[in-house]
């Protein structure tokens, strides 16, 4: 009889799929490697929410859409904002995506997001895209992150759970459109990035 390892990292929490270690070190290594160069050719912007407020996360995205929020409020653009069209997901970020969810549609965009230490990201629904029935996954490297799912509406009881270097949570089915966000992160717990400090990837399927 077969073991399948891979069922023994998965966590689910509230139908979100929480894979504990799925990257090795030196795939870590690597695509931090392919996110400077993402990051050369697309640089880290701080972006605005629509209302003028600066976020504290940067970001910038590969792919062939790029996730972008300004005075005309949060969407999908072909370009930088530099006017530049956004550099190609990185194949090995591909790769994750094409174990993980091996039957969606090719992803379309891979928001970066890079948090300082005292970087946060509000609870909130990724509804921007036009198909929820296509799951977000999610890669995160550096410092560990405390990500809190909540609830399809606002509000309502929430649960916590400590995000890791090498870590890929899947958000997908009924958990795609639930609130989720970053209270914070813990600045040393990681040697990966050359600063404290967390990039986290979200793969996601736009049109
Ligand atoms: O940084 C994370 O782990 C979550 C990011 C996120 O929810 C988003 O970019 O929509
Ligand atoms: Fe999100």
């Amino acid at each position: 009889m077969g073991v399948n390892l891979t069922e023994k990292w998965e966590r689910d929490v509230r139908g979100v799929r929480v894979i504990d270690g799925f990257l090795s070190t030196a795939e870590q290594v690597a695509i931090v490697e392919d996110v400077r160069a993402v990051a050369r050719m697309a640089p880290f912007i701080r972006p605005m929410t629509p209302r003028g407020r600066p976020l504290s996360v940067r970001m910038t995205s590969a792919g062939a859409l790029g996730w972008v929020t300004d005075q005309k409020g949060y969407r999908y653009e072909v370009r930088h904002p530099s006017g530049e069209p956004w550099p190609p997901i990185p194949v090995r970020v591909r790769a994750v995506w094409d174990a993980v969810v091996p039957t969606a549609r090719p992803p379309e965009s891979c928001l970066v997001n890079w948090y300082g230490p005292d970087a946060k990201m509000g609870m909130h629904v990724d509804r921007d895209e036009a198909d929820p029935a296509q799951p977000v996954v999610s890669i995160s490297l550096g410092d560990d992150a405390l990500f809190r799912i909540g609830n399809p509406e606002r509000g309502g009881k929430t649960e916590s759970l400590w995000l890791r270097s090498g870590d890929v949570l899947v958000m997908e089915g009924p958990a795609r459109l639930l609130h989720h966000g970053v209270d914070r992160i813990a600045p040393g717990t990681s040697t990966l990035l050359d600063a404290p400090g967390r990039i986290n990837l979200t793969l996601r399927v736009v049109t």
